[in-house]
């Protein structure tokens, strides 16, 4: 990252293809996310990871979304194509979020997902252990997918939170309510999936373009749009930092 790092942070997720990849770099993503869960439609086989990423070139950071992976996964993961983040889709721990990064030497963002203000009872403790957090809507009991489902959430419930460390908004977002979303709540960045594809798992050039665009002039309205200033050059010491409150 450059010497602004206070701006907002935009992740495009579930790229799979070069002409996607290429948009949201041209485009000025900050984050690009690729899924690694075989239920998704985005899902990237290792195979293709590889040369994939490679297209990054230092352009964005790269980010490995998983689902409850085991170590195997995440050793084959990270070997295949060293992604600078692990995003934790699933229902990990605080504990096995804390051992994974520890393990792995990444970044980690923990995904948690929101319909209730109780669903927030964690987070101190993810505070604690992960590097970022990402809030989605809480998928349906029994959804194919624990997020990438183009779903919303009532944003108020995740408004005004502040733990610490760097928060990420997801969930059905698009260029139409990116801007109405960082509105109602001050984050430090916003990923979206859904919100940029013609179908699921086909994503579209024009939309992550509008999406990025969008966000930046959402941005720009708001000289500080976040009170948490915060770098993102990799792991750091979260030990001193710690507040659970
Ligand atoms: O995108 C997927 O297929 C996916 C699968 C499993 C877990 C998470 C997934 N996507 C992530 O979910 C959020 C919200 O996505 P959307 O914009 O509502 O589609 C985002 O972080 C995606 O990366």
């Amino acid at each position: 990252m450059g010497s602004d790092d206070r701006r907002l942070e935009v992740k495009i997720c579930g790229l799979k293809t070069a002409e996607a990849l290429d948009a949201a770099l041209d485009a000025g993503a900050d984050l690009v996310g690729f899924v690694h869960f075989p239920k998704s439609p985005r899902h990237l086989a290792l195979a293709e990871a590889p040369a994939l990423v490679a297209r990054v070139g230092g352009r964005a950071r790269t980010v490995a979304l998983l689902v409850d992976p085991d170590e195997a996964l995440l050793a084959e993961v990270v070997a295949a194509f060293s992604p600078d983040l692990l995003q934790l889709h699933g229902k990990e721990t605080p504990a096995r979020v804390a051992a994974i990064r520890a393990r792995f030497g990444r970044e980690v963002m923990k995904a948690l997902p929101v319909a209730s203000r109780a669903d927030l009872d964690n987070l101190p403790a993810y505070a604690e252990v992960a590097d970022r957090i990402l809030f989605d809507a809480k998928p349906d009991p029994g959804a194919l997918l624990p997020g990438g489902n183009g779903r919303p959430f009532d944003w108020h419930l995740v408004a005004g939170l502040d733990v610490g460390r760097p928060l990420m908004l997801s969930g059905g977002l698009t260029a139409d309510n990116v801007s109405q979303a960082l509105s109602e709540v001050r984050m430090d960045g916003v990923d979206v999936s859904s919100g940029v594809e013609d179908a699921p798992g086909v994503k579209s050039p024009a939309k992550i373009r509008a999406f990025v665009a969008a966000a930046r002039r959402a941005a720009a309205g708001f000289p500080d749009p976040s009170a948490r200033a915060f770098k993102a050059d990799g792991p750091e010491d979260l030990s001193p930092k710690v507040r659970a409150s």
